[in-house]
């Protein structure tokens, strides 16, 4: 089992990686909050499948009420109508700031849930237990965000958990598209922060279906420790944690006008990265062998080219409404070399006319 200590001005909290991780978690409860008198497991319909019983059972030697509320599955679970429902849920039930709520499920779930927590009487405690291979970025770091019709995570909070129980035998159920869509973040991670572990993905995993767990452990718990050193310096995102929406400029655009639940968040940050890896080399200098990418990415299973019915038009004015621009420009996140990430505004014709080479 490796533990990752996350360290933020506002809160300590471990995140436990390894395979049966999830036994960990009635002791934590019961060291850490003997105080409480309620859980609520917040997750969705595929889960509950799979997991829901693993995880009550564990929760049983606590000795704790345990309740659950079923969500619908992936982004459809980050509507205004199912955080509204949840707090109807919390309130029936009578929890209270004695209570705790646990995300058990992927991104969408733990975003969810931790706003739900984050929000519930001023906010209450939760626990990530994440799912996916794409919630080792999600689950660590406390954003939580329900979407708008106008734009993704565009209604959230700062809200860190107490901890995150990141059991990689749930990873075993993973379709591989789910596997494809955390894997990109994996390979978001190593090009904002680490040229070695960029090498060592390339080299390493060439098909998805064949990760060993070996090689799950050294991705997960590198890229936590990515994200938690940036994390730890800028936990508001004043600053560098603007470096960890690398490709997310134009991925966040392509995944919303693609309709939620077509185009997987990893799917459509891939083609967000292959953009952003773009204007890096012609605005910045930067030296990157793109070609052996793209086959790599290729061969892994992505689209590396925007979706034909997607208008450039429509692609520009969700890029300008992102939360990292400020300005009138769009502002991406470049690499001036990989492990060197920086912030720049792009004008509206240079956008387009990438966007027009990448169709
Ligand atoms: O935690 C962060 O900070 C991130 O930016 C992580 C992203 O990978 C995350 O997936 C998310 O989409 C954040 O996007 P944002 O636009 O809501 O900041």
């Amino acid at each position: 089992m490796e533990t990752i200590q996350i360290t933020t001005v506002s809160k300590q909290y471990p995140v436990l990686v390894g395979k049966k991780a999830i036994q960990e978690l009635p002791e934590l409860i019961t060291t850490e909050f003997n105080h409480l008198n309620k859980i609520l497991i917040i997750t969705d319909e595929k889960v509950a499948e799979l997991h829901l019983q693993t995880v009550k059972h564990a929760l049983i030697k606590t000795g704790k009420p345990v309740l659950q509320h079923v969500v619908p599955e992936g982004e459809h679970a980050k509507t205004f109508e199912v955080f509204y429902e949840c707090q109807g849920y919390c309130l029936s039930q009578k929890l209270n700031r004695k209570s705790l709520i646990i995300a058990l499920g992927g991104g969408a779930v733990g975003d969810l849930a931790g706003f739900v927590a984050a929000t519930f009487m001023r906010g209450i405690p939760f626990i990530q237990i994440p799912t996916t291979l794409l919630a080792h970025d999600s689950a660590v770091g406390g954003k939580v965000a329900i979407n708008h019709p106008l734009g993704k995570n565009m209604i959230g909070a700062f809200h860190q958990p107490e901890a995150v129980i990141y059991d990689l035998d749930f990873l075993l159920t993973l379709p591989l598209q789910e596997l494809r869509s955390g894997f990109a973040e994996v390979i978001k991670h190593s090009l904002i922060a680490d040229h070695d572990f960029y090498h060592w993905l390339k080299s390493n995993i060439v098909d998805l279906n064949e990760i060993t767990d070996e090689q799950f452990l050294t991705m997960i718990t590198k890229g936590i420790a990515i994200k938690a050193a940036i994390v730890e310096e800028d936990e508001k995102e004043m600053g560098i944690r603007a470096f960890l929406n690398f490709g997310h400029t134009l991925g966040h655009a392509v995944e919303g006008s693609m309709g939620y639940g077509n185009f997987t968040h990893g799917e459509s940050i891939l083609i967000g990265m292959v953009y952003a890896l773009k204007l890096s080399m012609k605005k910045e200098g930067l030296d990157f062998n793109l070609e052996e990418f793209i086959d790599w990415v290729s061969q892994l299973g992505y689209q590396i080219t925007i979706p034909d019915r997607l208008e450039t038009a429509a692609l520009l004015h969700l890029m300008k409404t992102d939360k990292k621009s400020v300005n009138e420009a769009a502002t991406f996140v470049l690499l001036n070399q990989v492990g060197s990430p920086i912030l720049k505004d792009i004008p509206d014709s240079e956008l387009i006319d990438e966007m027009t080479e990448m169709k």
